[in-house]
């Protein structure tokens, strides 16, 4: 079964959580972002979800504390059988796990909800903080094995990401969703012009040779028609269907940046490009 992953937090004008929990088409929403990183043990993270939320913050810090909606929205949309990530990062985060410490003493108040799992999509200064970090995860998931917690990670297109490279190396990843847009040389756009440089079977590689050789590898791609990276319908059931048949054990599906925009983006048949991409996985 492939997947269809979406980003939520920062959208134009966004709707609450709620409206896209509804959607069928998506299997995974990403919420983003905790874009504010402790500098030192005992710190406090910050958090970003765009227009939602308040605006009030925790005393003395950059962590949001009354994003009432989605703590609303979260327990109805796992309920429709969503898989609801948290994301660390995001654009012009704060990030840079300093060192092991750090790591492993980032607090969690993510309020009691209980989301499936934490996603990085660290885009500024990576290393090795990281890969502490996600084996932590893992060792608090190990004392509830009834649950199913993911963790996954946005890497830019170019091997070895440098902010996420050791950690997938070294650290156990479930979903990896490469940003197949953004970087021209390794873009999924690259795969339809004369650079052809869409390196979807290197990525396989180091899936394969990494700390969780069956983790899901997931063609990340832009669902703003106005993106320099944007490819139509038809060019995404030529790219997937290539790859979702070359690779059938790692390909994972699609993820979109973001669920707003590919909202907005409605084709001649009144489909949204979420729409369209589950035609494409299921086509
Ligand atoms: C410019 N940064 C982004 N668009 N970030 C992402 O797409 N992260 C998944």
């Amino acid at each position: 079964k492939s997947n269809v992953a979406v980003y939520w937090g920062q959208g134009y004008n966004q709707d609450r959580l709620s409206h896209f929990c509804q959607e069928s088409t998506l299997d995974i929403i990403i919420l983003g972002f905790i874009n504010v990183f402790p500098e030192a043990v005992g710190d406090w993270p910050g958090s970003n979800f765009g227009n939602q939320c308040d605006g009030t913050v925790y005393e003395g810090t950059e962590l949001l504390e009354g994003c009432h909606q989605i703590w609303e929205d979260i327990p109805s949309c796992k309920a429709m059988g969503k898989t609801v990530l948290l994301s660390l990062g995001g654009e012009g985060a704060t990030t840079g796990v300093l060192d092991h410490e750090t790591a492993l003493g980032f607090p969690r108040p993510f309020q009691n909800n209980t989301i499936d799992g934490f996603d990085f999509d660290v885009e500024s200064d990576g290393g090795h903080g990281y890969g502490s970090m996600i084996t932590r995860f893992r060792e608090h998931y190990a004392s509830y094995p009834e649950e199913n917690f993911y963790i996954s990670g946005a890497p830019q297109c170019e091997i070895p990401d440098a902010q996420l490279g050791y950690a997938i190396d070294h650290a156990a990843f479930d979903f990896i969703w490469v940003q197949f847009y953004n970087t021209p040389s390794c873009s999924a756009a690259s795969y339809f012009d004369l650079t052809d440089g869409f390196n979807f079977d290197a990525w396989v590689a180091v899936v394969l040779s990494s700390a969780n050789p069956s983790a899901k590898l997931y063609i990340g791609l832009p669902a703003d028609p106005t993106s320099a990276y944007y490819l139509t319908e038809d060019q995404v059931t030529e790219l997937v269907g290539k790859y979702m048949l070359l690779y059938p054990d790692t390909f994972g599906g699609i993820m979109l940046w973001e669920a707003t925009a590919a909202d907005n983006n409605v084709d001649a048949q009144g489909l949204t490009y979420t729409e369209q991409m589950k035609e494409v996985l299921y086509y």
